[in-house]
C-alpha cells in the first residue's frame, strides 16, 4: 500500500498540502479530482519523486516500478510510434513485441501507424501513443494526469476499453476533472483534494 502521512508542501507562500494523508491499496484504481490549482499534479510529481516535499512520510512506493502519462505527451518526436512505445522494455527481458504494438494501435484507431514518426501525428494520436506506452510498460504503479484530454468520445471509449484490462492488478492514480471517467473502471476509488 502507498501511504502518505501528514504531508506538507509549499511553493513559496503557497501552501499546497497541509498535514495531508491518504492511502492507495496495491492494485487499486483511484481517481483524483479537485479544482484547478489544488495540487493534483503536484501530488503525482511528489509520488514519482519528481518534486521534493517539505515534511511528512511516504511509504510503500520504494522498490516499485512506475510509468506515467503526463499532461504533456513527452514523446520522442523524431522516433517512430513503435520505438516510443517499445522503449520502456516492458516488464521483463522479453520486451514489447512489434506485433503487440501493431495490434493495440489498430484497436485504438491507429492502424498502420507503428512506423510513423511521432512529429507527423495529430495531437490526439500523440495522446494515444503516450497512453499506450505507459500501459504496455507494465509497471507496478501507473500515474495518469488528465490522460484523455483532447480525445473525442468514440476514441476515448476505444482507448479505455483497451487499457482497463491491461491495467488490472496495477496501482492506478488517475487525475481527472470528470467524475464519469471513474465508470470505465470496475471499482475505482475517488479522492477529492
Ligand atoms: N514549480 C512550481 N513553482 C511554484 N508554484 C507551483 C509549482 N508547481 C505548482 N505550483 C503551484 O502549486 C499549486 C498546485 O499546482 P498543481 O499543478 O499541482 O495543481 P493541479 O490541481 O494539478 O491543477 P490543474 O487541474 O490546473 O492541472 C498551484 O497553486 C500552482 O501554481
Amino acid at each position: 500500500m502507498i501511504k502518505i502521512d501528514e504531508l506538507n508542501k509549499s511553493f513559496g507562500d503557497t501552501a499546497v498540502f497541509k498535514e495531508f494523508s491518504a492511502e492507495f491499496e496495491d492494485g487499486s484504481v483511484t481517481c483524483i479530482m479537485g479544482s484547478s490549482g489544488i495540487g493534483k499534479t503536484t501530488l503525482l510529481r511528489i509520488l514519482m519523486g519528481l518534486e521534493d516535499y517539505d515534511d511528512g512520510r511516504i511509504t510503500g512506493i520504494e522498490n516499485k516500478t512506475m510509468a506515467a502519462v503526463f499532461q504533456e505527451d513527452r514523446l520522442c518526436e523524431n522516433l517512430t510510434v513503435s520505438a516510443n512505445i517499445r522503449m520502456t522494455g516492458g516488464k521483463d527481458e522479453k520486451g514489447i513485441s512489434e506485433q503487440e504494438v501493431v495490434k493495440y494501435l489498430e484497436i485504438i484507431g491507429m492502424k498502420d501507424m507503428a512506423g510513423k514518426q511521432v512529429s507527423e501525428l495529430s495531437g490526439g494520436m500523440k495522446r494515444r501513443v503516450a497512453i499506450l506506452r505507459a500501459v504496455l510498460a507494465d509497471r507496478d504503479i501507473v500515474f495518469f494526469d488528465e490522460p484523455l484530454k483532447g480525445l473525442d468520445q468514440e476514441t476515448e471509449k476505444k482507448v479505455m476499453e483497451t487499457i482497463v484490462p491491461l491495467l488490472s492488478g496495477k496501482t492506478v492514480l488517475w487525475v481527472t476533472h470528470r467524475e464519469d471517467e471513474a465508470a470505465y473502471f470496475k471499482n475505482a476509488n475517488m479522492l477529492k483534494l
